[in-house]
Formats: structure tokens, C-alpha cells, sequence
């Protein structure tokens, strides 16, 4: 059923209009950003924005998200500009749904958890990626199911805009109720399967590239493995996790590169993510990338504390890797936009943001580019002291002094090694 993308991939660039609320916790800057970000989602899923439309509001509109006005001027303005889809940026409930379908009757009404989902189906690679991706499209859709028949019927043309009836809804229901129940147990199994197979891996080091979506993962993993790992300039390019094994300064290890974290991530896709999440909760040590040249690095940082928190794996020790230093533009002394910032003022912004990010769990702060390759050699360094002391733990009786680690000068032997 879920076979049927919401959002065509055929050549013609589909267009739509995004919806976003200025309201008590978020004031109109953030709203901005939020909508950028949700542009950029749109860009990934294929779609084109015509325009950006913005209400004050305390809270949400219980029946339509948006008032009744600035739903009028939507209305007005898509008569004459028709677009495909109308996206809002926060999560609709059900009946939301149901009222602005009716009236945007036309078109595909969608919030933010479904492009996600959407970009996700999309770039889905194995098969237990496709299978998580289908599991938590299903879990969003079940209580709002009215709404997946009438995209369904949308599409197929002809079947009219009527919701389904009674009877039809319930079978519908059942359908997908199955198709959980049978995709949770695929899952277990692929699960059983993978622990297995992580357990074999077990006596390595494991790392983990955690961060952001968008922030510079995958090319940090091309550069330190020499690997062929899929990077480009959209939001979530990396689905499945990709591992590695290296070996630095003699030292064997596994690196790991996951999905980026992104605001507003749909729960439903953290759950069933949840064993691609498991190499990160399993991971010996984490290098969290911050792309430092967007200007809310420092929110993409908490993002990402917290999901670690809220997937149990937030008391690892952590290398904090600040990633894009070719694009950074640090505000100068005086704060003046049109005062160019010297190398004496980059140098006095890392070093307060070094020590105001050095904590109990992150041990060492490091700035860099991995496009640029620059300042690879001291995240190597720093990550060979951290490898060092947790292959200690492994290896008790591991002899550093025959197996020399600090006696290292210049280059190390960074490669991968096979298998
Ligand atoms: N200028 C600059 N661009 C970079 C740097 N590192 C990565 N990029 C670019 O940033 C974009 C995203 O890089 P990815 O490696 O795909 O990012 P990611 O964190 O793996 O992203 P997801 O898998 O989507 O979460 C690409 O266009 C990279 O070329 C850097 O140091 N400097
Ligand atoms: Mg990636």
C-alpha cells in the first residue's frame, strides 16, 4: 500500500507552500530557521517551494493549525500559483489533517514528521532500513488513516475526495495493524541477526560519527577511512550505518557512520530505528561533527545531546569534532557585521568555544575541515589517546610500550585494513 510515494519522483520538480507558527515558545527568527530547514527538507524530498507563509499565533489552531484569515489568504494565493503540496512545519493531529484537506481539497496536505518519513522511504538502501523506514510510515498513518486513503485516492484519480466509508476504514484498519505486527517481526529477527554479528565484532573498539544531518559525517569518514561512503549536500543522505574497520597507531578499531539527527524527528522513526541506533548506544567512543559554519550550531549540538539522552547513550566518552572551519565566519570583537573578523579573532572564538564545550563526557574539543583536510592530524591524535585508553579496558594486559602509541610523530598508520 505504502508502494505509492506521497511525493512523485517522476522528472516534473513538484511545487508546494510551507506553513509555519510564530508563537509563545518560538519567536519569529526561530520560526524562520525552522522554515529554511523545512525548505531544505522539501528540496531533498524533490519538491520546489513557491512560498512561505507565517501567522502569530499563542498556540496551533485546534481545527485548522492556522487561523481562519491567514487560511483564506493560503487559499487565495494558491488559486492563482497552483501547487501540489502545502507543508506545515509542525506535526498535524488527525482531525487538523481532515479540516485542511477539506479544504485544500486539490492538493497534499503534509507536516514535517511525513516529508521526513517520505525522504527517508526515498533513501532507504537495505533491507532493514526499507523495513524500519515502512514501520514507522505505518505507525504515523494508522491514527490518521482517513488521510493516507485520500492521498491513495488522490492519486489513483477518479475515486472522488470522499473519505472512506465505515466499513472500508475498518478493514483498512486491520490491513495495516497486520502489516506492523508482521514488519515488527521481521524486524526482531534482522535484529537477533545484526546483535550477532555486532557481538563477533566485539573485542574491536567500536567509534561512532554521530551529528546533525547536514554536518559533514559521511566526508569525515570518506577522509579518515579512505572509504566510498555516499556524501552530498542534502539532508539525509546517510539512512543505513556504514562500518569500518580501522587501525590507528596499531590500535584496530571500528568506525561507524549513522543517520543525522535533525529537530522534530518523527518518534515513531526514532523507535524504529532503533537497532541502526544500537551501534551508537554500543559505540566505545563517539565523535560528535558540528558543522560550525551554520548559524545555529550551538542548537544542533543540544539537538543532538539530547536524542543521545533519549536513546541511552549519552554518557560515552566524546570527541567533539567542529567540522567546516573553511566556512566559518566568526563574529569579530566589536560584534559588527561589516568589521571583517582577523585570524587573532578566529583564534580567541575557538578558544572560548573550546572551553565552554570541554565537560565531564567531552573530552576534547577539535576544530577542522574535512573537505579542506585541515587539522585531520590532531582529531587523529586526540582520537588515538581516547582508543588508546579504552583498548586498555579491552586488553588489560595490553603492553603499550611494545606496541608503542606515544612515541608517534607525524604520520600514522591510518588505513583500512580488510575485512
Ligand atoms: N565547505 C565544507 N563542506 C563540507 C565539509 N565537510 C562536508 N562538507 C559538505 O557538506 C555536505 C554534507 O556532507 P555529508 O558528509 O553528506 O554530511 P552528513 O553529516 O553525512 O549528512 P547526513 O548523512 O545527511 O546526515 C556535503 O556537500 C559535503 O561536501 C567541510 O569541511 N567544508
Ligand atoms: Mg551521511
Amino acid at each position: 500500500m505504502l508502494n505509492t510515494p506521497l511525493i512523485s519522483t517522476s522528472k516534473k520538480k513538484e511545487k508546494c507552500v510551507l506553513v509555519g507558527l510564530i508563537s509563545q515558545n518560538q519567536n519569529k527568527e526561530k520560526t524562520e530557521e525552522y522554515l529554511d530547514e523545512l525548505a531544505f527538507l522539501a528540496k531533498t524530498a524533490g519538491l520546489k517551494t513557491m512560498k512561505v507563509f507565517e501567522q502569530r499565533l499563542p498556540t496551533p489552531d485546534n481545527k485548522t493549525f492556522v487561523g481562519k484569515g491567514k487560511l483564506e489568504e493560503i487559499r487565495t494565493w494558491i488559486d492563482i500559483n497552483p501547487v501540489d503540496a502545502i507543508i506545515f512545519d509542525d506535526d498535524l493531529s488527525p482531525s487538523q489533517v481532515r479540516n485542511l484537506e477539506a479544504n485544500f481539497k486539490d492538493i497534499k496536505v503534509l507536516d514535517r514528521s511525513l516529508l521526513i518519513l517520505n525522504i527517508f522511504s526515498q533513501r532507504a538502501k537495505t533491507d532493514q532500513a526499507k523495513k524500519q523506514v515502512e514501520l514507522a510510515q505505518y505507525q504515523y498513518l494508522y491514527p490518521r488513516l482517513t488521510r493516507m486513503w485520500t492521498h491513495l485516492s488522490k492519486q489513483k484519480g477518479g475515486v472522488g475526495m470522499r473519505g472512506p466509508g465505515e466499513k472500508e476504514l475498518e478493514t483498512d484498519k486491520r490491513i495495516v495493524r497486520d502489516r506492523i505486527t508482521f514488519l515488527k517481526k521481521k524486524l526482531e529477527k534482522i535484529d537477533k541477526q545484526s546483535m550477532t554479528r555486532r557481538k563477533e565484532r566485539n573485542r574491536l573498539v567500536r567509534v561512532a560519527l554521530v551529528g546533525y544531518t547536514n554536518v559533514g559525517k559521511s566526508t569525515l569518514m570518506q577522509v579518515l577511512a579512505k572509504a566510498d561512503v555516499f556524501a552530498e549536500n542534502k539532508l539525509f543522505a546517510t539512512i543505513d550505518s556504514t562500518v569500518r574497520k580501522l587501525v590507528l597507531g596499531n590500535i584496530p578499531f571500528l568506525l561507524t557512520d549513522t543517520v543525522g539527527f535533525i529537530r522534530k524527528l518523527p518518534t515513531t522513526l526514532i523507535e524504529s530505528f532503533k537497532s541502526t541506533l544500537d551501534e551508537i548506544r554500543e559505540a566505545d567512543i563517539l565523535l560528535h561533527v558540528v558543522d560550525i559554519s551554520h548559524p545555529s550550531f550551538e542548537e544542533h549540538i543540544d539537538v543532538v545531546n539530547q536524542t543521545l539522552t533519549d536513546i541511552g547513550a549519552s554518557d560515552k566518552p566524546t570527541i567533539l569534532v567542529f567540522n567546516k572551519l573553511d566556512l566559518y565566519q566568526p563574529e569579530s570583537e566589536e560584534g559588527l557585521d561589516d568589521h571583517l573578523a582577523t585570524e587573532e579573532d578566529l583564534q580567541k572564538n575557538l578558544a572560548r568555544l573550546k572551553s565552554s564545550y570541554l565537560s565531564k563526557n567531552t573530552e576534547n574539543v577539535v576544530f577542522l575541515s574535512a573537505t579542506e583536510k585541515e587539522n585531520i592530524a590532531e582529531l587523529r591524535s586526540i582520537l588515538l589517546k581516547t582508543l588508546g585508553e579504552k583498548h586498555f579496558d579491552i586488553y588489560p594486559n595490553w603492553d603499550p610500550k611494545q606496541n608503542p602509541l606515544y612515541d608517534w610523530q607525524g604520520e600514522v598508520n591510518w588505513e583500512e585494513s580488510e575485512g
